[in-house]
């Protein structure tokens, strides 16, 4: 007979959202019953972000010390151990590893286990031989890599974010398939690590974000030496380990190519987790291949809610660690509280962490223009900045999209930790604030995040300009 639980909160899914909503509902000591079929911590922890910004560290070492002859410091081209990287990549893993365990959990009065959960009807789980009746479930099961039906791949051994941060041996010649966050940001720490990098992305480099900023990062791959190829489409993969070949259709009247590397790695999107959790027997409508959520991330089941990754409604596109977590909070306030609460996505900042950073906010010129016609834009080049020229990192610019009355109504920034210099105008727009807001506050010098002062002060440029304040201040000099 299998054990059965009653707790307030059954969390299926311990990552980044469930999680979190684990540790909010026992910070409020709420009974919790939480349960993981893998490792603690989800894909953020052990497959995606962290082991990927621990890679890309590795990567800006190596590339710091090839810059370092501009500073005046001569050393030669740097050595790369790929098998201590991957030691790097795994120790910063597991001094991360506690916040997230099962110990820490349980210490918090979580009761964690270990088994995959499946609804048996509306209102149960099962979860290896235990029963769970919960007042609300939440379902955080996160997303696995979305595998393209390309012809032959099933043929090749390829990598994914699941297995390449496994690797010991850094790849000859990595064929990266998907020029999206994934792909940019382990194409350039590759390539920095010493590997040849190809990427072959369907469409252009990172295309959910504006593409003048998008191009900024393209170059600084391209100048690194990264085969960016945009707009290809791959006809057939074949050949074996080691020598992996990618057949291209050629343009009109063109034969096609092949591109030749050792290693294959799939950077081609995510599919939501919704396969093997008995939905259907519980009633959770499934809507292009996400749980299908309402505003409030409640599912068909009105038990049920669904947060990260694996939630629909909009969220596509936004499958980030942060918008996990804050979907956590929305979920406690609404199932626990019975507040209301629901999904704001305008202020939902958006990085890849490539060297420069590509950070945004709010809409892209394109939004902007489409939804508000007329639209102002203020841009300043990071490489006007006295700091960013001493530390010679001066690639990039910011752009600020402005409405009417100085209304915010998007940023971008390409730059240098750009994703630590977008909080202010995340900041200025969730208190509808305006340029000004920017403009006006004294930013310390020399910061590279005077940057955004720079770019708000530009609107005020035409002020400057207008014959009737000319002729105030020099009536007003002429006074004395
Ligand atoms: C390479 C890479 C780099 C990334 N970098 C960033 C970044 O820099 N910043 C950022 O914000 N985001 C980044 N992301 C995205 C981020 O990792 C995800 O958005 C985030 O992990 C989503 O959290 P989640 O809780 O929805 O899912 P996950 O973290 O995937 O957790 C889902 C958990 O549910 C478990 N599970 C699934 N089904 C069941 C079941 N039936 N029973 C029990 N358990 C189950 C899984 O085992 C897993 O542990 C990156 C992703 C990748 C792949
Ligand atoms: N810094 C971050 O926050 C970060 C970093 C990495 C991943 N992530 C998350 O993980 C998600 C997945 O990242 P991703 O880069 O895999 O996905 P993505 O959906 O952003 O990009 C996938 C790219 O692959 C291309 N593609 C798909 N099939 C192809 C084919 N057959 N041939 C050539 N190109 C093809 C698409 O055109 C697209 O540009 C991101 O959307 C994001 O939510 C976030």
């Amino acid at each position: 007979m299998a054990d059965l639980l009653k707790p307030d909160l059954c969390v299926i899914g311990a990552g980044s959202g469930g999680l979190s909503v684990a540790a909010i509902a026992a910070a409020f000591g709420v009974p919790v019953v939480l349960v993981e079929r893998d490792r603690m911590g989800g894909d953020c922890l052990n497959a995606g972000c962290v082991p990927s910004k621990a890679l890309l560290a590795a990567g800006h070492r190596a590339q710091a010390i090839r810059e370092a002859a501009a500073f005046g410091i001569d050393v030669p081209e740097p050595v790369v151990d790929f098998a201590r990287v991957r030691a790097h990549v795994r120790g910063v893993i597991a001094s991360i590893a506690p916040n997230d365990s099962a110990e820490r959990f349980t210490a918090m009065g979580v009761k964690v286990i270990k088994a995959e959960a499946r609804f048996v009807d509306a209102r149960t789980v099962e979860a290896g031989d235990i029963r769970i009746q919960a007042r609300r479930f939440v379902l955080a099961t996160g997303s696995r890599p979305a595998v393209p039906p390309i012809p032959g791949l099933d043929t090749v051994p390829y990598l994914t974010n699941e297995t390449v941060f496994d690797l010991d041996v850094r790849p000859r010649r990595l064929i990266i398939v998907g020029g999206g966050p994934i792909g940019a940001e382990l194409g350039q720490a590759m390539r920095r690590l010493g590997a040849e990098v190809v990427i072959l992305e369907a469409g252009r480099l990172l295309q959910r974000d504006d593409p003048e900023m998008a191009a900024v990062v393209g170059r600084a791959l391209v100048s690194e030496g990264v085969e960016l190829r945009t707009g290809v489409a791959i006809q057939r993969i074949g050949g074996k380990a080691g020598a992996i070949e990618v057949t291209l259709a050629g343009g009109p009247g063109e034969a096609p190519e092949t591109v030749e590397g050792s290693h294959l790695l799939l950077a081609t999107g995510r599919s939501p987790t919704v396969e093997g959790l008995g939905l259907e027997e519980a009633g959770i409508a499934v809507e292009r291949g996400a749980i299908r959520v309402d505003g409030g991330l409640r599912t068909s089941n009105r038990r049920v809610y669904a947060v990260g990754d694996c939630a629909g409604g909009g969220t596509e596109g936004l499958r980030f660690t942060h918008a996990a977590n804050y979907h956590a909070g929305i979920v406690v306030r609404r199932a626990l509280f019975r507040l209301p609460a629901s999904v704001d996505n305008r202020v939902m900042p958006r990085v890849t962490y490539t060297d420069p950073e590509l950070a945004a906010v709010g809409l892209t010129e394109e939004e902007a223009r489409a939804r508000h016609g007329s639209v102002r834009i203020l841009r300043w080049p990071v490489a006007e900045n006295d700091r960013a020229q001493a530390e010679r990192r001066t690639q990039g610019h910011v752009k600020v999209l402005v409405g009417r009355g100085g209304r915010i109504l998007g940023c971008s920034i390409a730059a240098a930790g750009a994703g630590d210099l977008i909080v202010p105008w995340m900041l200025a727009m969730r208190r509808n604030g305006t340029v000004s807001d920017i403009a006006n506050l004294v930013f310390p010098y020399p910061t590279l995040s005077e940057i955004s002062k720079r770019a708000a002060v530009e609107d005020l440029k035409p002020a400057s300009r207008s014959g009737l304040l000319r002729g105030l201040a020099g009536a007003l000099r002429w006074l004395g």
